[in-house]
């Protein structure tokens, strides 16, 4: 769009036969749906108001997909619109390089075309890493692309791989009433976020019924007619009605004939770019998933026009932001920017931690959100915000108030922001205000 708004003639290849990419077929899009509907139910069934015990609600994943696939449609109507609008040409098939300016497109009955470009973005994407031992093609083994052809409930799924797309599925799933096992290669869930909310997801997750299974390592995966049966290389086996697995990602670059430009992708498949996406080929450039660190759309939205700034005009003088902000869409919610308190602590920076229980804010009282709390860490001398962690019904969206004030410059940037400003009430973002109180108030005066 950047490119095309400036006078300059674009095309998009893209294999499949409609845009959106990842994000809105498989990945972002279609999780985030199923996991609000799963919330909503919850939130149903929880509330004594619509929930007559008699009359509790039910969802199947089938159910909850179909939902998901009407959101879908309207990204992808909105996503043709704007290309159409921008009068962007796309054409469909697979993309591969015969040179550094010229691009094979092939079709899936096997002929193709040529096209010719002044400057080349790589924007492939990622694709599920699949461990060679496993084997895919068997109807009880799914990836987080193939889960969303799930036609049936599962009663039991172990998920293997605790990153972010394992515990939003983990959420889904036992929102539905199956039962899960999640399998962790590493020691706690979600090793980036703060101790505290990691801690604190994990007691959730427990406390919903989900078995969390940690320093696990699987050793082969045996399958029978009726169910899966995981063995692990610390002897103990599992079984379910079927498996997700979501332990990594690799780069889609193997098709694209990388060899006939001299660029060369790493063990993962991923690209290496500079700041200004550019790879080692000048007229070269890669943004998204296919690069790597933070493999997200929030992030790939600005990698890409900040290419295009790049491509325009030499070099780009924006950089994507250094806190780049999180957002979990577990049942519930997590959501940060900036620092953590372990991180501040190995750097020796001398911080308070101010604090927000939901359940004490009125507007949570009255949603019946009472699960969560805000945790702002800030400096002791100059109440410099360091980092913000959100826990809880909303926090990707509450995360952004305090971030506007964190990104401000020249002293902006202070906690006493929060109590020098009046909040609406009752609203969530009041506990901007408590929190803020309650970490001034534990400074030594
Ligand atoms: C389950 C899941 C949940 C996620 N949730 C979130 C979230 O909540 N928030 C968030 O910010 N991010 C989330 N992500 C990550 C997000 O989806 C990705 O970061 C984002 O889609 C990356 O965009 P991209 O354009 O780089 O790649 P993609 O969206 O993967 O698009 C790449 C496109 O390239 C096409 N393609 C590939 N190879 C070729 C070729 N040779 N020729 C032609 N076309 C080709 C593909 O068909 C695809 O359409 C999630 C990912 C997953 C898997
Ligand atoms: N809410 C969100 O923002 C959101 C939601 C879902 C997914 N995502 C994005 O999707 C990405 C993938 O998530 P995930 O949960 O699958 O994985 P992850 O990044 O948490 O990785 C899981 C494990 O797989 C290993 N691994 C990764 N790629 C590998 C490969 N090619 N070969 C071997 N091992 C590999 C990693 O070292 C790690 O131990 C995340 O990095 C995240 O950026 C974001």
């Amino acid at each position: 769009m950047n490119l095309a708004k400036s006078k300059k003639r674009v095309a998009v290849i893209e294999k499949q036969p409609s845009v959106g990419g990842g994000c809105a077929h498989w990945g972002t899009i279609p999780s985030k749906a199923l996991r609000h509907s799963v919330s909503r139910l919850i939130e149903y069934n929880s509330n004594p108001l619509f929930n007559l015990k008699e009359q509790r609600s039910k969802l199947t994943f089938p159910d909850i997909l179909n939902h998901a696939g009407n959101v879908i449609s309207k990204q992808v109507n909105l996503r043709t619109s704007f290309y159409d609008r921008n009068r962007i040409d796309i054409f469909h098939g697979e993309a591969s390089f015969v040179d550094n300016h010229t691009i094979k497109i092939t079709q899936p009955d096997g002929t193709f075309e040529h096209m010719t470009a002044q400057t080349i973005v790589i924007a492939t994407g990622s694709r599920p890493y699949h461990p060679p031992k496993v084997d895919f093609n068997n109807d009880r083994i799914y990836d987080s692309d193939t889960i969303l052809k799930l036609t049936h409930d599962p009663r039991h799924i172990i998920i293997y791989g605790a990153g972010v797309i394992g515990c939003e599925y983990a959420s889904i799933f036992r929102g539905l009433g199956a039962k899960v096992d999640l399998v962790n290669t590493r020691d706690r869930l979600l090793a980036f976020t703060d101790a505290e909310v990691s801690d604190a997801l994990s007691y959730h997750f427990w406390n919903s019924g989900i078995v969390i299974r940690h320093n696990e390592e699987l050793a082969k995966v045996e399958t029978r007619s009726d169910c899966v049966i995981f063995h692990m290389e610390s002897g103990k086996k599992m079984q379910a009605d079927c498996v997700l697995f979501a332990n990594g990602r690799t780069g889609n670059t193997d098709k694209l004939n990388l060899a006939a430009i001299g660029l060369e992708a790493d063990g993962r498949g991923l690209l290496k770019v500079d700041d200004n996406y550019r790879t080692q080929i000048t007229n070269i450039y890669a943004v998204g998933d296919v690069i790597g660190y933070p493999s997200l759309a929030s992030a790939a939205f600005d990698q890409g026009r900040i290419a295009a700034t790049a491509i325009l005009h030499g070099h780009c003088p924006e950089r994507i932001i250094s806190d780049i902000p999180v957002g979990i869409y577990t049942i519930p919610e997590i959501s940060s920017v900036g620092k953590n308190e372990q991180e501040l602590t190995a750097a020796k920076i001398p911080y308070e931690v101010g604090r927000a229980q939901f359940k004490h804010l009125a507007r949570a009282q009255i949603a019946g959100t009472e699960v969560g709390s805000l945790k702002i860490l800030f400096h002791i001398e100059t109440k410099e915000i360091l980092g913000i962690h959100c826990f809880g019904e909303r926090a990707s969206e509450i995360i952004h108030i305090g971030q506007a004030i964190m990104e401000q410059r020249n002293g902006g940037n202070n906690i006493e922001y929060f109590i020098n400003t009046t909040f609406n009430y009752p609203t969530m973002a009041e506990a901007y205000r408590v929190a803020a109180l309650n970490g001034l108030n534990r400074l030594i005066k």
